[in-house]
């Protein structure tokens, strides 16, 4: 199985205190694996090394074998590492179209002129319409994001992030603050991104019965540390993750 993604004893810490602690993990080309663990474990620390939004005290990461820890998030972006935006991204002023088609426009490296040629800017709306549509998104094309529900929002950001085309997904709890009969659409969502099997998807998510039937790889942190990896089945027969989550919901079902 190809690797498209490498951590070589990733740590960093912050002001002493370790929050991620010489982590080695390497991620499946195509595949989906999913981070789960308990509130303050160092996901979401982890996701913002490997986008670039922090550096490593010590450690490094390798992107398709080559060394990008000392790049800029905008230079993972380029080389295929794309994390997903979150609300405070999204301009609420702007509609769901608009917001997509700024996105496809950096993707392109193309910058707003007053006098862009109308065909030009057709071509790039209509990009911005098969990422809309790809999001289940397209009925809203013409909405304000800022009257868009909590759930269309998080689509949003999925489609903004599908726009810049990346090979790497980085979908940092899709389904935080949804309702309950918001969550389906996402999950759908992503299990459409998952059947297209061109796409290497990291998702973090809290807890395991979200994950089970969508990832092929579960890594769990736990304490600053990787405490266990496997297939779904593997993870929740593993002792050591029974023990640290005895009493506690992680792994119901
Ligand atoms: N910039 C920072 N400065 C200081 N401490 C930080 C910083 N970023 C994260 N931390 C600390 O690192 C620890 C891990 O945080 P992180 O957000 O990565 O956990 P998480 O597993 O994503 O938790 P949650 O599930 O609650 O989102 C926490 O104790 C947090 O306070």
């Amino acid at each position: 199985m190809e690797s498209i993604l490498k951590t070589q004893n990733l740590t960093i810490t912050f002001g002493g205190h370790i929050v991620l602690k010489e982590i080695n993990v390497s991620i499946q080309r195509n595949r989906f694996t999913s981070i789960i663990g308990p509130n303050g474990a160092g996901k979401t620390t982890f996701f913002n090394l490997l986008s670039g939004q922090l550096k490593p005290t010590q450690g490094r990461i390798f992107f398709r074998d080559q060394d990008v820890t000392q790049l800029s998030p905008d230079a993972r972006t380029r080389l295929g590492i794309g994390r997903s935006f979150q609300i405070t991204d999204v301009f609420p002023h702007l509609t769901v179209l608009e917001n997509v088609r700024l996105a496809v426009q950096a993707r392109a490296g193309i910058h707003f002129h007053v006098f862009y040629p109308k065909q030009k800017m057709k071509e790039l709306e209509d990009k911005a319409m098969e990422w809309l549509k790809k999001a289940l998104l397209e009925h809203k094309k013409n909405e304000l994001a800022t009257y868009l529900t909590h759930g269309e929002k998080r689509k949003l950001e999925i489609a903004m992030l599908l726009a810049l085309e990346t090979e790497l997904l980085l979908l940092d709890e899709p389904t935080a603050g949804m309702s309950l009969e918001e969550v389906p659409m996402i999950l759908e969502l992503i299990q459409s991104l998952k059947d297209e099997q061109n796409r290497t998807i990291l998702l973090i998510e809290h807890k395991m019965d979200m994950i089970r039937n969508l990832s092929d790889q579960v890594l769990v942190l736990y304490q600053s540390e990787l405490l266990a990896q496997g297939t779904p089945e593997e993870i929740m027969q593993n002792e050591l993750v029974q023990s640290a989550y005895l009493g506690g919901d992680f792994l119901a079902p």
